[in-house]
């Protein structure tokens, strides 16, 4: 095995539609043996990228390459990526079986892998049924199944949660945490963090086609501590206060005398020990944002010109 397998990587990708730049110089890699989260709002361009690393969509600029391939020179694309994109269109008529039989030889593997695949994602007691009455979340089990027909060591999948209940969504993220602890490459898109958060190691997220932050979950959820806005009318008070105790300061766009907001430490604390420093303070609010709240200002239009990307 080369240090490449399984590694997927996007180097300053673009794609225009016409005057819509759907991907707009996008630069992320996606490592094995972790579950990572593609996420974006709606239109970010998820998608689009998810077929450019498919060999789908023809970037406009930059590469998207799979253990550092583009998709269309791997020797055996179907036996190293198994793809999942969007809603997938199955043969109302066909049974579940059958329409994992019509794939096995483009996956080139034997017919009788096709009970293996539905019995792996606990298909099997539908197996006979026509696909054209299932649920949603059958539909998305089938798909999957059809992702694993050859066994591949890297997975795309766009969405797979979507139309889950949460029972469908609980069994998804023991599926993919099974399927990452077996040294796959998994990536999954999401327009929704909340859906994936128990499920992901990493996060790549974007917004208008470009990349606005991509980490660990855990340096994401940093983000996202519960923190204490402080205010004091004596601002040298206020940093002594701050300085001597130890607490950690968020970093503000625009730093203000007398304002600070504080990490990991709660209101009771902070007001005890100005109330000991005879220190007056004009505020002193806590403030929980919540991994959602983060996501959805890594995203908002307004963080364009401040994002910045850590790892
Ligand atoms: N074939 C196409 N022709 C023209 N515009 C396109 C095409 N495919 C995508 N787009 C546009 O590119 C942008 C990104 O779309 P894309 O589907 O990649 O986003 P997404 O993040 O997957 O969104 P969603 O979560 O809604 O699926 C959107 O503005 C979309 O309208």
């Amino acid at each position: 095995m080369s240090s490449t397998d399984g590694v997927i990587e996007v180097a300053h990708l673009s794609k225009s539609f016409g005057a819509v730049r759907a991907v707009d110089d996008l630069t992320f890699q996606v490592q094995p043996g972790r579950v990572t989260g593609f996420l974006g709002p709606n239109g970010a361009g998820k998608t689009t990228t998810l077929r450019m690393l498919l060999g789908l969509v023809t970037p406009t600029s930059g590469s998207a390459t799979i253990g550092g391939k583009p998709y269309r020179e791997l020797d055996k694309p179907t036996r190293t990526v198994g793809a999942a994109l969007e809603a997938a269109s199955f043969h109302p008529g066909r049974t579940a079986l059958d329409h994992l039989r019509v794939y096995a030889p483009q996956a080139g593997v034997p017919d009788s892998r096709a009970s293996e695949v539905l019995d792996l994602v606990g298909l099997s007691f539908a197996a006979d049924r026509r696909v054209g009455g299932f649920s949603l979340g059958m539909r998305q089990r089938l798909g999957l199944a059809t992702t694993l027909l050859a066994d591949p060591p890297v997975l795309l999948l766009d969405e797979p949660a979507n139309g889950l209940d949460p029972e469908g969504i609980r069994w998804l993220r023991v599926f993919l945490r099974s399927l990452a602890a077996q040294g796959r490459t998994v990536l999954v898109s999401s327009h929704v963090l909340s859906e994936v958060e128990q499920t992901v190691d990493d996060v790549i997220i974007i917004a208008r086609g470009r990349l606005v932050h991509s980490s660990t979950l855990d340096a994401l959820a940093r983000l996202a501590l519960p923190r204490v806005r402080v205010a004091s009318p004596h601002a040298d008070g206020l940093a002594a206060l701050v300085a001597q105790a130890g607490w950690e300061t968020a970093p503000a766009e625009a730093p203000t005398p007398g304002r600070v907001e504080l990490l990991g430490v709660d209101a009771a604390t902070v007001g005890a020990a100005a109330f000991a420093a005879r220190l007056e303070l004009s505020e002193l609010t806590p403030h929980d944002p919540g991994l959602e709240s983060i996501f959805l200002d890594l995203t908002s239009p307004a963080q364009d010109a401040t994002n910045g990307v850590a790892r």
